[in-house]
């Protein structure tokens, strides 16, 4: 029986790599809407996680989408704006294939100026870069948004433009987001959903109610500090 308000359910997921098993017996359901961020230490299987459920590894068990559309922010490494190849604004939002008007709004919806669809990637300021990517990533709107740890190496700043701007068009649209990070205060201010994963299944529900010290303790070992924004 599918649940209609689900996106996704994953039911017995076992991911191995040659045979060493990676993630085992794993076992939850998103639902639309939901924010949901995969917890976990260094090596728990969060990134096998993602890529399991967006089909480019083998697995055993069930993974069941009920989405239309499945976007991704490209890695961090775009991210961080290294190894970029040399093409404008423009270019890089055409291989999306966009709909008359498309890439207007979207623009407008991330704050840029239609100005700098023929400026290069290295002719953007850091803000400007990461919104041109959160508009790449929604341009050709998905319904599920999956990003991988999308502000590790990048500043305070633009890690705030990010998950603002994320936010607000979850907000807006219909919308549900897959998330790794390992910022609990980026899971205090915006998870519905959190999951805790260490190869296998630690927790899984709504951050206030799973995310207890002794949970946090189990899931990373001493040595968290356990810190809870009030402003929700
Ligand atoms: N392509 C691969 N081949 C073999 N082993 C891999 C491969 N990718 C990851 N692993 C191993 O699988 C385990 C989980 O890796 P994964 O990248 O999913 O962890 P993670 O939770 O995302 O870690 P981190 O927080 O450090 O990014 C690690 O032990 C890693 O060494």
């Amino acid at each position: 029986m599918t649940d209609e308000n689900a996106v996704l359910t994953v039911s017995h997921l076992d991911v191995a790599y040659d045979g060493a098993g990676v993630i085992s017996d794993l076992s939850f359901s998103v639902d639309k809407r939901d924010i949901l961020v995969v917890l976990g230490p260094n090596g728990a299987g969060k990134t096998t996680l993602l890529r399991a459920l967006q089909n480019l590894l083998p697995y055993h068990g069930t993974i069941t989408w009920q989405a239309r559309k499945i976007g991704y922010l490209p890695p961090q490494e775009f991210l961080q704006r290294q190894n970029l190849p040399p093409l404008t604004i423009d270019e890089f939002y055409a291989f999306k294939n966009p709909a008359e008007g498309d890439v207007s709004e979207i623009l407008s919806q991330v704050g840029l100026d239609e100005s700098l669809l023929s400026h290069q990637f290295g002719e953007l300021s850091t803000g400007q870069f990461q919104r041109m990517m959160i508009g790449w990533a929604l341009l050709d709107k998905p319904d599920v948004l999956i990003l991988d740890e999308p502000t590790s190496g990048i500043d305070v700043g633009g890690e705030e433009t990010i998950y603002s701007l994320l936010h607000q068009f979850w907000r807006n649209q219909e919308l549900t987001i897959l998330l790794v990070s390992h910022d609990l205060n980026i899971v205090w201010e915006y998870a519905t959903q959190v999951i805790c994963l260490n190869k296998q299944q630690m927790c899984m529900g709504k951050p206030e109610e799973v995310l207890t010290p002794e949970q946090l303790k189990a899931l990373y070992g001493t040595g968290i500090k356990f810190y809870r924004h009030q402003h929700r």
